[in-house]
């Protein structure tokens, strides 16, 4: 390490007397002992510097080096008076070594502390061991945490969350005595279904095996994979095709999506006649619906959806994302429900034959409803066909079936790690011989900022690319929206302006759902979480995952390291909440209940185990769920040489929001934060199109202005190659004559 730079500075670990001391062989064995100096260590000296509150900063121990030296000759730490790039290191531990092995898990997780009995000490408890004080800190796994949790989700009487959250831990954290769970837990998952003393308990226990039967199905498992009761004869006899198509029809119709037929404008209206039409007369055919953001896609699915569900049709309605399934009554991500393979190659098919009950519901099916279809991959859209002409026995696109596909191509195009710009647009549906088939259906009238007529022309103009550029793509953002750089100040600024009076109001579902902060990078959106967590009143509970790497036998990737990875579709090492904070799920648990990838919650009450949290958004806003902690893993980052499991919470906050899970949701209240700007097509235009007003959006932007031009500038970028292709413009006088003639 000599004349290395930055320079490492290796960190004593011992547990306490138990430190080696350096002496020469004739010195004697009571000088040795009696001698002061040989009590110290880097670690003692540690505590003592924290004892005198020198370490008033509250430096870890591995941060200690930064701030100060080690002096070797007096075994003592002194101040550094330069400021100078040290790494610092403690000595790695294994884990079969046992305490010395959690002293160091604690010192990296307490700040400041002053002596090995501080370690051991949690309130006014005093542990025996650095083991039990770190499972009190939850540093550590609990062995029955799986029970804990159940239990405590039960004091909650919830029945029907607690059977979700049942299957949940079935489906993703691999228990070891699922028996015992099923046991433990049996009369409270059936509290609701015993509503007269004749309700015999056969039809109980199978009732229930059907309902979590229902949600495994969704992940394409089955009850059968589990250490359960089994069905009985009589409820097997309910095949799953059955279910699953009684299931479709006994969708609820929501009225006011009925209602809303009368108020569609002209454009909606041609296109649900169109469509509705189409799918009584029972024909095939591929349509998009192609709209700007705001135009009401989403409206109009909804009352096409409701019209044809009223009819007895089967609607199977899906999205590309989660968050938009969750808007969708009856969505599920198009993943889940045509069992699409992770990852998509070229010829792929999607995982059910010709037997399935799958098969049996597109049999049955009057139409398939597919939103946000352009932030797909072709591929995935040709394995759906592949897989439908399969089952369905014939050449026909999608197998004859009604697809109805909508989006905007303005907005996020599918997601090609490390992709370059063509492989983004190759990357795209219209570059599939499927778009030749498909019919476009084009929506042209803002209807979420129907009340800015200014504010959505600069919006089209945006998403098309037309608003006039400066140097390196950058447009001009009207000084009425802008928030002056002014470094952190001006972040706090950005932060009180959309969340007013965070610090004091008791919030509401709309209070959330009509706030948020939008930024492109994962690092910055976890920056603003955390500075709005500062603001946001109420006690901080803290929950640290557990991280390991499979098979590393020699202890290759250390706890400190695994901790500070971070990854887009994982939560963070350390996960700080508040009550009333809003979260986001970070996976699908349980689409049809509205637990997606991207759903929004508020957080309700902790436990060590269990988070209790009530859905934010789309069709089930308001309903309370149970999170247990779930291993997830980083597969499929090109990145890391490893693949590492972190048990955590699935979830994080939500006060801000990466610009592409922001897609699809109206949020009246749009704080944007770039400190760099966008990066590919359509960010900028779906994070200032999810407002109704530019009165209430707020941008932030750093380095935002371009030489010889007064104002706030940023990048804008438009792939003008995807939008060429599905020739917009042309398609839009094409309705027009539709609609004319
Ligand atoms: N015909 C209509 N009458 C009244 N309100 C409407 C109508 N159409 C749409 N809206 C409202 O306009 C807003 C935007 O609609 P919607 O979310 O359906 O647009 P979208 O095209 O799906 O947007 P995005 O592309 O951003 O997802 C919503 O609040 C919706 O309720």
């Amino acid at each position: 390490m000599y004349q290395t730079y930055p320079s490492v500075v290796r960190l004593q670990i011992h547990l306490p007397d138990r430190h080696q001391v350096h002496f020469r062989s004739t010195d004697s064995l009571s000088n040795i002992l009696t001698n002061e100096r040989n009590s110290r260590t880097m670690l003692t000296e540690f505590f003592n510097i924290n004892n005198s509150n020198q370490n008033h900063r509250g430096y870890f121990y591995t941060d200690f080096p930064k701030h100060y030296t080690w002096n070797t000759n007096s075994k003592t730490w002194h101040k550094r008076r330069r400021r100078q790039k040290v790494v610092a290191r403690m000595y790695s531990v294994h884990p079969s070594e046992g305490e010395r092995f959690y002293l160091r898990l604690l010192l990296n997780h307490i700040r400041a502390p002053r002596s090995f009995q501080h370690l051991l000490t949690t309130g006014t408890t005093l542990h025996p061991t650095f083991k039990t004080s770190a499972e009190h800190y939850g540093l550590l796994e609990q062995d029955n945490s799986l029970h804990t949790c159940m239990r405590d989700a039960r004091s909650f009487q919830m029945p029907a969350a607690l059977r979700s959250l049942f299957t949940t831990i079935l489906l993703f954290c691999n228990p070891t005595n699922v028996r015992e769970l099923w046991n433990d837990n049996y009369s409270a998952m059936t509290e609701d279904y015993v509503t007269s003393s004749s309700v015999n308990h056969v039809y109980i226990v199978n009732k229930l095996l059907r309902e979590i039967d229902n949600i495994l199905q969704q992940h394409s498992k089955s009850i059968t994979q589990f250490d359960l009761p089994q069905m009985s004869q009589q409820f097997q006899n309910i095949t799953t095709s059955s279910t699953l198509i009684a299931e479709e029809l006994l969708l609820p119709v929501s009225t006011i999506d009925l209602h809303s037929v009368s108020s569609l404008n002209e454009r909606q209206s041609y296109i649900f006649h169109t469509i509705t039409e189409c799918a009584r007369q029972g024909n095939d055919g591929m349509f998009f619906i192609d709209g700007p953001a705001g135009t009401g896609k989403t409206f109009l699915y909804k009352a096409i959806i409701a019209h044809l569900r009223h009819a007895s049709h089967i609607v199977l309605a899906t999205a590309s994302s989660g968050i938009a399934a969750t808007l969708l009554p009856g969505g599920n991500t198009a993943h889940l429900r045509f069992k699409i393979p992770i990852p998509i190659e070229p010829g792929s098919y999607c995982k059910f034959g010709k037997t399935s009950a799958m098969q049996e519901l597109l049999q049955q099916c009057s139409a398939i409803l597919w939103d946000e279809a352009p932030m797909s991959h072709k591929h995935i859209f040709e394995a759906v066909d592949r897989s439908f002409r399969d089952v369905l026995d014939t050449n026909l696109p999608f197998g004859g079936k009604l697809i109805i596909m909508g989006g905007d191509f303005r907005q996020i195009p599918p997601v090609v790690l490390n992709g370059t710009v063509s492989q983004i647009i190759n990357a795209s549906i219209v570059t599939s011989p499927l778009w030749l088939s498909v019919r476009l259906l084009s929506l042209n009238e803002n209807m979420r900022a129907v009340n800015d007529q200014a504010f959505s022309e600069y919006l089209l103009r945006i998403g098309n690319g037309t608003e006039p550029t400066y140097a390196d793509g950058m447009i001009h953002i009207p000084t009425s929206m802008v928030i002056p750089w002014d470094g952190d100040n001006s972040v706090s600024v950005l932060i009180n302006n959309i969340f007013s009076n965070i610090s004091s109001t008791t919030t509401t579902y709309d209070y959330w759902e009509n706030r948020a902060l939008l930024s492109p990078l994962n690092e910055d959106v976890a920056y603003l979480n955390e500075k709005c967590l500062h603001v946001f009143p109420g006690e901080e509970t803290v929950y640290y995952s557990f991280d390991s790497v499979d098979d590393d036998k020699f202890n290759l990737y250390p706890q400190e390291f695994l901790n500070t990875v971070s990854a887009s579709n994982m939560p963070p090492h350390k996960l700080s909440l508040k009550k009333g904070a809003p979260i986001m799920l970070l996976r699908n648990l349980n689409p049809l209940s509205g637990l997606c990838n991207g759903s929004r919650l508020i957080c309700r009450h902790f436990s060590k185990n269990l988070i209790e949290a009530e859905i934010l958004t789309g069709q089930h806003k308001g309903k309370p769920v149970f999170l247990p902690r779930i291993p997830l893993k980083n597969t499929g980052d090109q990145h890391m040489p490893f693949e590492l499991t972190r048990k955590q919470f699935p979830i994080r906050l939500s006060f801000a929001l990466t610009i592409n899970k922001s897609q699809g949701q109206t949020i009246q209240h749009v704080g944007l934060y770039l400190p760099s700007p966008v990066f590919t097509h359509g960010q900028l235009y779906v994070a200032l199109s999810r407002g109704i007003t530019s009165a209430n959006i707020k941008v932030l932007a750093k380095n935002s202005a371009v030489p010889g031009h007064s104002g706030t500038y940023t990048q804008n970028i438009v792939y003008k190659d995807i939008l060429s292709k599905v020739n917009i413009e042309v398609h839009l006088l094409f309705c027009t004559s539709l609609q004319l003639s």
